[in-house]
């Protein structure tokens, strides 16, 4: 599986009711354009949003997952779950699962594993927060999240990582450029060194991406596209923010 440049996907949280969210997904789906589109809704909507995008190419995935597929697991979904409601991706280790449900790194290679076996897409979400960028740390960090997160021996064309420094999500800061090149460099590095080079596994930037700083950050080397929070809940600044990597 070979997904098409620019990668904009759009993580909507806890956020979307049917109503709007249909209505969202439906202007996604006809966003012209060349690239790949992804939106993860609520598992509340799932279902129905993947119908309200059917016969386009956008991929519709799930923002969390267990590492079990089935059991007493009360609130959790599983991937076979999301496999069976027709959902082909899920995000896994975004940091809002890491810092505020104390998501370890094992966890999140156990639901990756899981993923994995459903054959799901993975997007394993990586990222050093502000005090560990202030102590210099942010190397350090994401290769622990790397090398603790990411499962070997799976198919490599069905991962993806997002590299989303903690302190740039929701605060409308983002990395200078050069920043953002050096971490993709170096995570780059990384993938190659564990899954060797031909693996060429997308590296997306996630924080604070706005439809007006998306064509700035799609240009930078090594940004395979971009994990989008509050934006890709309005259907015109995502829709602008794909088309800015056109
Ligand atoms: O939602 C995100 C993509 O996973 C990430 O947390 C960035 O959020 P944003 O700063 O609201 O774009």
């Amino acid at each position: 599986m070979s997904l098409e440049r620019p990668i904009v996907f759009g993580n909507w949280k806890m956020n979307g009711l049917r109503e709007d969210g249909l209505a969202l997904a439906r202007a996604v789906a006809t966003a012209p354009g060349k690239g790949t589109l992804g939106i993860f809704p609520p598992a509340t909507i799932l279902r129905e949003v993947i119908l309200a995008v059917e016969g386009s190419n956008v991929i519709v995935g799930a923002q969390n997952a267990h590492s079990e597929d089935f059991g007493a697991f009360t609130g959790s979904i599983s991937a076979p779950m999301i496999k069976d409601v027709g959902g082909t991706a899920v995000l896994l280790g975004h940091s809002e699962c890491r810092h505020g449900l104390g998501e370890a790194d094992a966890d999140v290679w156990g639901k990756a594993e899981a993923s994995a076996r459903a054959d799901l897409l993975t997007v394993i979400c990586i990222g050093e927060t502000d005090d560990e960028r202030t102590a210099g740390r942010r190397d350090a960090v994401l290769r622990r999240q790397i090398d603790g997160s990411m499962p070997r021996g799976s198919d490599v064309s069905k991962l993806v990582v997002a590299y989303e420094p903690v302190w740039a999500i929701g605060t409308g800061k983002t990395p200078s450029e050069s920043d953002i090149v050096s971490a993709h460099a170096f995570v780059r590095e990384r993938l190659d060194a564990i899954f060797g080079r031909e693996s060429r596994i997308p590296i997306l930037y996630g924080g604070s991406v706005k439809a007006e700083n998306a064509a700035a950050i799609l240009a930078l080397e090594g940004v395979d596209g971009v994990l989008v929070g509050g934006a890709s809940l309005d259907a015109e600044s995502f829709v602008r923010i794909f088309q800015a990597g056109q």
